[in-house]
């Protein structure tokens, strides 16, 4: 079974635009647990310009499913998911002023420091994930941190498949039969939408989760939070 996360990210940055409340973050991840979501991730990022750290806190006692914290491993943020203690981080290797997250960590040159941060959260019983791009050598370095998880960062499949090609698809299959042996879990994320979602799950043994925003806020506008909730939920099944 896959399961829906649902990136409130963008909901974030609709309500900064215009300072005030509205759209309410915490409303909204009420309403698509409410409508089926079986979990909520939100990411942080330095500058606070959509979810910003408050936020994080006043979605812990709200979020009953999956609550899913993702961001690039700084003090601060350690801090935040150790104090919080969702149900899983996923570190994602960003630059500060990333417009959005753009590659996977390198797990082979970053091992020391990935060992290092991922104890500490499964310590303190807090699920991990990395986020990483479809390359078998570092789906085994990723082994070798001692992640729970990985997140195949899918930007590179959506684009293809936006543009007719399917075969875009191979590299994450080849990878996932690799995570699977090597049981590491399985997430994905980062462009995935309706209209890539179902062949992407029926291509990847295994997917545990995917978290998805940006797509799912946008096609919510013509189709309906709730609608749309179902949509994903069907294509996932
Ligand atoms: C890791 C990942 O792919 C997503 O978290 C994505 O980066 C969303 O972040 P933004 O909403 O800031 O684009
Ligand atoms: N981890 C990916 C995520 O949370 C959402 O990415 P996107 O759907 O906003 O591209």
């Amino acid at each position: 079974m896959t399961k829906l996360s649902v990136n409130i990210n963008k909901i974030a940055t609709l309500r900064n635009s215009r300072g005030g409340d509205l759209p309410n973050v915490v409303q909204f991840a009420k309403d698509v647990q409410r409508f089926g979501a079986e979990g909520v991730t939100i990411h942080p990022r330095p500058d606070e310009r959509h979810i910003r750290y408050q936020d994080a806190y006043d979605l812990k006692p709200v979020v009953h499913t999956e609550y899913n914290i993702e961001g690039n491993p700084i003090p601060k943020f350690i801090d935040l998911v150790l104090d919080i203690k969702p149900t899983q981080v996923t570190l994602v290797p960003d630059a500060e002023d990333a417009i959005t997250s753009n590659a996977g960590w390198d797990t082979i040159k970053h091992k020391d420091f990935l060992i290092e941060v991922i104890k500490e959260f499964k310590d303190n019983g807090i699920r991990t994930s990395i986020f990483v791009d479809p390359d078998m050598c570092q789906i085994q370095g990723a082994k070798d941190t001692g992640t729970d998880r990985i997140e195949l960062y899918t930007e590179s499949f959506a684009h293809q498949f936006k543009f007719g090609n399917k075969e875009g698809i191979k590299p994450y299959m080849e990878c996932a039969g690799l995570a699977n042996s090597l049981q590491l879990g399985i997430n994905a994320g980062h462009d995935l939408s309706l209209e890539n979602i179902k062949f992407f799950k029926e291509n990847i043994t295994g997917l545990l989760e995917v978290s998805i925003g940006h797509a799912l806020v946008s096609e919510s506008l013509y189709l309906g939070v709730e609608n749309v909730i179902q949509m994903y939920l069907h294509r996932l099944q």
